[in-house]
């Protein structure tokens, strides 16, 4: 499965000003290709946003050109066998129908019918290469998801029922029941088609755009190739996504906002697929949305192209951002070094301000989450219900590759901004070493962030941090870097909790020079635990905490496992393993029974005995440092104490420590043999029970400390260990 998120940015309609575009294509570096898309910040168009994408295609880009860069390639892979599915994601009026429907004419076509002519070409090419031995056939469906309901677009509309086209399982495979499927010959056929059934599809006004489209529109190309018995199936899906605005934006009425809160939730489970998918995840949450349930996006493997269609204008500032950063999310695992970059120019740009007279599409609120993937309280609502913990934006800070920004151009940048840079920080990714050292985020640009925070001068809250505020700060940001860290090497930033970042956020704007020193010092400690193992073990363990949290107990459970190494015999670390072990049904009973001991819920005490008597030649291996730590595995030769227990016990006489032992355990009383060491609540109550059931006090009694230790459940360590304890 491979996944490529690419940026289009369309260009000015007729209506539109140059001087309102304000979203801009760029290069990592002169004589690379475009990968990059820059917009202002919205709070200070002093500062710069970049998102770095697979391709980024500039407003001259014709349809010709960006076919033949994204999706031509891909034919190939199709007759092939794999899947292709290509999406148009982004705001309404950015091009996404522009780009998979195109215009009529023969040079506005989009990526559809273009599609839909290379594969009726390449068809006809390999029918006439084996000499008719091989048949191409192509068959058509096409269908919308509006309002989470399936309607079939190849038929008319009044044969749709409300309800929509229910979905069954079917040796594996979500179908749709009832969709229709049309044969189709060559091109004109194809074209009839799709204009006709394109008639069908729902579309709806919202203040936004008179045509907005706001049903997903898919369009399935099942490809047949037949050579005697053998038969080739793959499909090419062809996606028009409805637009993914802001519903506080586009002033939505009911009806709007229960189909918005329908699409951002579709959206939402889409870039969460992707994100997986990119990732490389075993687990891709398909089934949470139809559409991606349908398409059993990433069950098979194939290739994924993400176009993300952008309006250069200033009017779309806002949802511009979100959809760069709901793509870029995407995007982030194929380019895994310099995604969402925050440039900081040197110094203010004197452009004007968000408002001018062609913003007309939407009054530029201040979102304080501008960065969010969907901002609407439903779509808020549904993402909560479904992802409790939705990543946070993983925003790589780096300094503009031409020069690192001076102390006045860091004091250009808000503390409200920086806050929010500082929450993303925790999440960056390494550069990738391929780039120029230059565009690397830089280390400085870390701890930057609290220089950035500081304000111009200091506050008097500011002299009043306690020695245990800034302890509580040095740990908040331990826990970033490692949790940064452990974004580094994983593929999803971990959510820090929220609670502690908004409880940080008052206080990090007055971190102290002395709290900066003290990070610093912090982050070579760390560096230097690094070298012992340690941080590398935390860090694996943070990879187990972020792949429980999206639900991945498989790979939870490896990384559990790897960690186990850097921390040998750690109770509570064994326990999460077993317990996902036992949930993905590889529990071990034996080792079960083990970790009974060594969590507590036996007797504890007794784990060398448990040890060599419980699981000798039960299939543990106790020579495992992973399972024992090295100093419960070596026996030690028995002490000159424990020696004098073996003669007390064989042949020696009755001491006062022995007669004090006895008269515990024949006292029967639970609660003074539970207090002699190695006997647990278990132990004691069972020796108590074997006591009562030998018959009353006298003839029950227990003569000597031999006797005590052939008791069930006893044992002689148990008894050295009783003895010894009896000071
Ligand atoms: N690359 C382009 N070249 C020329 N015109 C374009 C381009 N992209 C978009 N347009 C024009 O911009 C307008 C909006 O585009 P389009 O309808 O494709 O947006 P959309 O994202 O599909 O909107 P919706 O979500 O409402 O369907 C249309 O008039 C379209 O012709």
């Amino acid at each position: 499965m491979s996944v490529r998120v690419v940026a289009r940015i369309r260009p000015l309609l007729e209506k539109e000003l140059d001087r309102d575009a304000i979203v801009r294509a760029d290069r990592v570096d002169d004589g690379k290709p475009l990968t990059i898309v820059k917009i202002p910040s919205p709070k200070n168009e002093a500062e710069e946003f970049s998102f770095t994408f697979n391709s980024v295609y500039e407003q001259t880009t014709s349809q010709e050109e960006l076919f033949s860069a994204e999706v031509a390639p891909h034919v190939k892979a199709l007759f092939q066998g794999l899947d292709v599915t290509i999406f148009a994601y982004g705001v309404t009026g950015t091009g996404k129908t522009h780009t998979m429907r195109g215009g009529m004419k023969l040079a506005e076509r989009g990526v559809i019918p273009r599609l839909l002519s290379n594969v009726f070409r390449r068809g006809k090419k390999i029918a006439k290469d084996s000499d008719g031995e091989t048949t191409v056939q192509v068959a058509l469906s096409y269908y919308e998801i509006y309002n989470d309901k399936v309607f079939d677009l190849l038929e008319s509309p009044d044969k749709r029922t409300p309800s929509g086209l229910p979905l069954r399982e079917k040796d594996g495979k979500t179908i749709v029941v009832g969709l229709s499927e049309r044969s189709c010959e060559d091109l004109k056929d194809f074209e009839k088609l799709y204009i006709e059934s394109n008639n069908n599809r729902m579309t709806a006004a919202t203040k936004l755009n008179a045509h907005s489209s706001r049903s997903h529109a898919i369009l399935r190309v099942k490809v047949t190739q037949t050579t005697g018995d053998m038969v080739k199936e793959s499909t090419a899906s062809a996606i028009d996504l409805a637009g993914s605005e802001d519903n506080r934006r586009t002033e939505n009425g009911k009806e709007r906002l229960i189909e918005s809160a329908a699409i951002n939730k579709s959206l939402f489970v889409l870039s969460q697929c992707i994100d997986a998918i990119a990732r490389g995840d075993k687990r891709i949450p398909y089934r949470e949305s139809k559409m991606t349930r349908i398409l059993s996006l990433g069950q098979n493997n194939g290739i994924t192209i993400m176009i993300l269609n952008l309006a250069p204008m200033r009017s779309y500032h806002l949802d511009t951002l979100s959809s760069l950063n709901v793509s870029s999310r995407a995007k982030r695992i194929e380019v895994r070094e310099i995604e969402n970059e925050v440039v900081f120019k040197q110094a203010p740009r004197a452009t004007a301000g968000l408002g001018g007279p062609n913003v007309r599409r939407q009054p530029l609120r201040p979102l304080a989450n501008a960065h969010n993937v969907h901002t609407g309280a439903l779509a808020a609502k549904a993402a909560d219900a479904k992802v409790a913990d939705k990543p946070i934006k993983a925003f790589s800070v780096y300094t503009d590759k031409a020069s690192k920004p001076t102390a006045s151009s860091r004091a250009t940048v808000s503390a409200a901004n920086t806050a929010q840079l500082r929450r993303s920080d925790s999440h960056k990714r390494q550069s990738d070493p391929s780039e120029s050292l230059s565009t690397r985020p830089t280390k400085l640009a870390r701890p930057t962030h609290t220089t950035l925070a500081r304000p111009a001068a200091p506050a008097p809250q500011q002299l009043s941090i306690s020695a245990a505020e800034i302890e509580a700060l040095v740990e908040k940001k331990v826990a970033e870097i490692l949790a940064s860290r452990a974004a580094e090497a994983a593929p999803v930033p971990v959510p820090a909790p929220a609670a502690a970042k908004e409880d940080s956020a008052p206080l990090q704007n007055q971190i102290s020079d002395e709290v900066q020193r003290r990070l610093e010092a912090l982050e070579r400690r760390i560096e230097n635990d690094g070298q012992d193992g340690r941080s590398e073990g935390l860090r694996i363990l943070l990879q187990a905490r972020q792949a429980k949290e999206r639900g991945d107990d498989e790979g939870a459970l490896r990384y559990y496992e790897l960690a186990l190494p850097f921390f040998p015999g750690q109770v509570k670390l064994m326990g999460k393993i077993e317990r996902l072990k036992a949930k993905l049904g590889k529990t071990d009973r034996k080792k079960e029974r083990f970790l009974q001991v060594r969590d507590g819920r036996e007797d504890k005490e007794n784990v060398h005995e448990s040890v060599y008597g419980a699981f000798d030649g039960a299939g543990i291996d106790i020579n495992d440092p992973r399972w024992f730590p090295v100093k419960l595995l070596q026996k030690k030769a028995p002490s000159s104490k424990t020696r004098k227990v073996h003669v007390d016990m064989e042949e020696g006489p009755t001491t006062p420590r022995t007669k004090k032992l006895l008269n515990v355990v024949n006292s029967r009383d639970l609660s003074l043999i539970r207090s002699l060491h190695g006997f647990g609540a278990k132990k004691a109550q069972d020796l108590v029970d074997h006591l009562n059931l030998g018959g009353d006090e006298e003839s029950g009694r227990v003569a000597s400390l031999a006797q005590l230790k052939m008791l069930p459940g006893v044992g002689s360590r148990t008894v050295e260990r009783a003895y010894e304890g009896l000071v």
